[in-house]
């Protein structure tokens, strides 16, 4: 085994961890204030670099202005504590909410833009909060900025009449760290940190599994202000004085690179970079003048020799699902689908859909209905409108005019997660899978809309959370076994084959229990031994009274599975029927089987 690995291994141990911090905690009361004081420092980065993994690295939202969430939680809690006397742990809990609160405004406008955009808006808070603190002088003392604020630096912090040292703030600090690790942990392998992941890779298919990327988005800037709350609040009371030169564009670039060069994405990366950035600038003091240079060219070399971050470099892994802890629990699903009812009316029903792009008629005047337990084919020839349509059931288009109602209500208009979370499922033509999670995290991810349990739940890892958790992984490893999927489990789904990825989000779709089930070409790509499994996933399907709609050019196998086909060309229906009377249906082959027979 890679030795590097091995240290990867150790350092991720929770037994490591534990056995680490107890000996700081011990230590911390024999060694000199100034180094206690560099540990302080380091619990300050970890936080901060964790705060910014959460939002940029897992989240995918790039922050740029993380000095600003900093910055607002210092000064918040050195007034609290220094001009209203709260206690300080009261004062970094009031400044936890504050920052989080901060968070969740900012990402109401930043839900609006993406990518460079954003990258611009984080950088505009910090600058304007930099700004403030320098201009606001009544509340923040200016340029000079706030000074006098009780720290154990100055053995001026107490707490309920007992003066607070250097070395019991740390303590206070690291177990304050070690609880946030293990609800960051828990958190992170749960549907919250899935649905965190999924928004990150593709909105689109976030959205058709019912994850809401508004409030997603608001929920991990929530977070992430949260957690840097923390920090500033630690910060204030152990530096004892404030001034804006501490919170500069600079300092949200540092707090940004050490998650980067850490890795991102993992829960051990942000630790390991911020440990660097926390010590190597005292190291480089050796080389005076060409400290910074020396620094800068340790950022460009990792940046290009480390693209995973040191995390990839000891192999260390973030798993975005509770299997590992829960594997001796898993037991075999009782059941892999609802049973649901066949008697009940149509599921889904299309009327007069119209949908206009630029003038292009991709859907006229659509009608149709779809029934618990049957199979509906779209066929026809490419751009005759088949994936729009799905696209305007699952809510992606708004239909310029018409309806569409699911189970007796109108859902045209509702945004895509809503609609998902009725149990409207679809697959996508290209398959979208999250490539670096695993197969199982991805069919686990199918499920999202049924789990139930609170965040607070699942990052204490509660009773309720774990049932829940083994119940949908039981499913999932049914799933798998269903779909001959076993073997790939632990896999990362973009490392496999183009066929499994496919069956992956078929399994995945089935994950969501769904009611209503849209197939867009799944058996594109696939062999016979795949298409033969696909076959059983989507009888399985039908067989527990879910209503489904089958896009796909491959008459055999559509003629194994469907009981009704429609035929589009150009946006119109032109033929409705059973499969025998398509075939010979002079419209259609016309219009369609007799180029699929040219291709062929
Ligand atoms: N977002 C969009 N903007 C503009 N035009 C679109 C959009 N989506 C679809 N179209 C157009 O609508 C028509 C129908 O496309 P659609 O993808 O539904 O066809 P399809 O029958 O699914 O074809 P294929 O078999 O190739 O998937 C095409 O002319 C396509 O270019």
């Amino acid at each position: 085994m890679n030795p590097l690995h091995i240290i990867g291994r150790v350092i991720s141990n929770p037994w490591f961890v534990g056995v680490l911090c107890t000996v700081a905690a011990v230590t911390a009361g024999f060694v000199d204030q100034g180094t206690v004081q560099m540990w302080c420092f380091l619990i300050i980065n970890i936080m901060l670099a964790q705060s910014i993994n959460l939002l940029t690295g897992i989240a995918g939202q790039i922050s740029l202005g993380h000095a600003g969430f900093l910055a607002i939680g210092s000064y918040v809690a050195a007034i609290l504590l220094k001009d209203y006397g709260v206690p300080f742990p009261l004062a970094i809990l009031f400044t936890m909410i504050v920052s989080g609160m901060v968070g969740f405004l900012l990402a109401i406008p930043s839900g609006r833009v993406r990518e460079f955009y954003l990258a611009m808006m984080s950088l505009a808070f910090g600058l304007i909060v930099y700004e403030l603190l320098r201009e606001w002088r009544g509340i923040t003392g200016g340029v000079m900025g706030t000074r006098g604020i009780p720290s154990p630096n100055l053995n001026t912090l107490e707490l309920l009449g007992w003066q607070v040292t250097m070395e019991w703030y740390f303590r206070v600090m690291l177990l304050s760290l070690l609880v946030l690790m293990f609800m960051l942990r828990n958190f992170v392998k749960s549907h919250y940190g899935r649905a965190f992941y999924a928004i990150h890779v593709s909105e689109l298919a976030a959205s058709s599994l019912g994850i809401s990327q508004g409030g997603t988005k608001r929920f991990a800037y929530m977070l992430s202000g949260a957690i840097a709350g923390i920090a500033a609040g630690f910060y204030a009371y152990l530096v004892g004085y404030l001034t804006p030169e501490s919170f500069t564009l600079m300092r949200s670039v540092e707090i940004l690179v050490m998650a980067i060069v850490g890795g991102l994405g993992s829960l051990i990366g942000p630790i390991l970079g911020a440990t660097l950035f926390t010590y190597l600038p005292q190291q480089l003091q050796a080389f005076n003048d060409y400290q910074f240079i020396v620094y800068g060219l340790i950022l460009v070399f990792s940046f290009i020799l480390l693209p995973r971050g040191i995390a990839g470099l000891l192999g260390t892994h973030t798993r975005y699902s509770k299997h590992d802890q829960l594997s001796a629990s898993i037991s075999q699903a009782d059941t892999l689908l609802s049973r649901r009812s066949i008697d009940s009316g149509a599921l889904v029903e299309v009327q007069s859909v119209v949908m206009e792009f630029s003038g292009l008629r991709a859907l006229d005047d659509v009608s149709l209905q779809v029934f618990p337990g049957t199979i509906t084919g779209l066929v026809g020839p490419n751009g005759s409108g088949k994936s729009t349509l799905v696209n305007v059931i699952s809510g992606i288009y708004k239909p310029s005019s018409g309806t569409v109602s699911f189970k007796g209500q109108t859902v045209s208009g509702w945004p895509t997660h809503k609609v998902a979370s009725l149990g409207v499922t679809r697959t996508f033509q290209d398959p979208r899978n999250v490539p670096s999670l695993t197969v199982r995290e991805n069919i686990l991810m199918g499920a999202h809309r049924l789990y139930k349990h609170s965040a607070f739940a699942a990052s204490i890892n509660s009773r309720a959370s774990s049932r829940e958790e083994t119940k949908f992984l039981g499913r999932v490893d049914a799933l798998m076994k269903e779909a001959d999927l076993l073997q790939h489990a632990d896999d990362a789904v973009g490392s496999l084959p183009y066929g499994i990825q496919r069956l992956v989000e078929v399994a995945r779709a089935l994950a969501s229990d769904p009611e209503l089930l849209m197939l867009d070409e799944p058996a594109a790509g696939l062999s016979e031994q795949e298409s033969d499994r696909l076959i059983a996933m989507i009888r399985l399907a039908k067989e527990h009274g879910v209503g489904i709609i089958l896009i796909d050019h491959h008459m055999d196998f559509l003629e194994q599975l469907v009981d009704e086909v429609i035929t589009f060309d150009a946006g119109h229906e032109i033929y409705r029927g059973d499969m025998a009377g398509m075939r010979a249906d002079l419209a259609v082959v016309e219009a369609y089987l007799g180029k699929e027979e040219n291709h062929a």
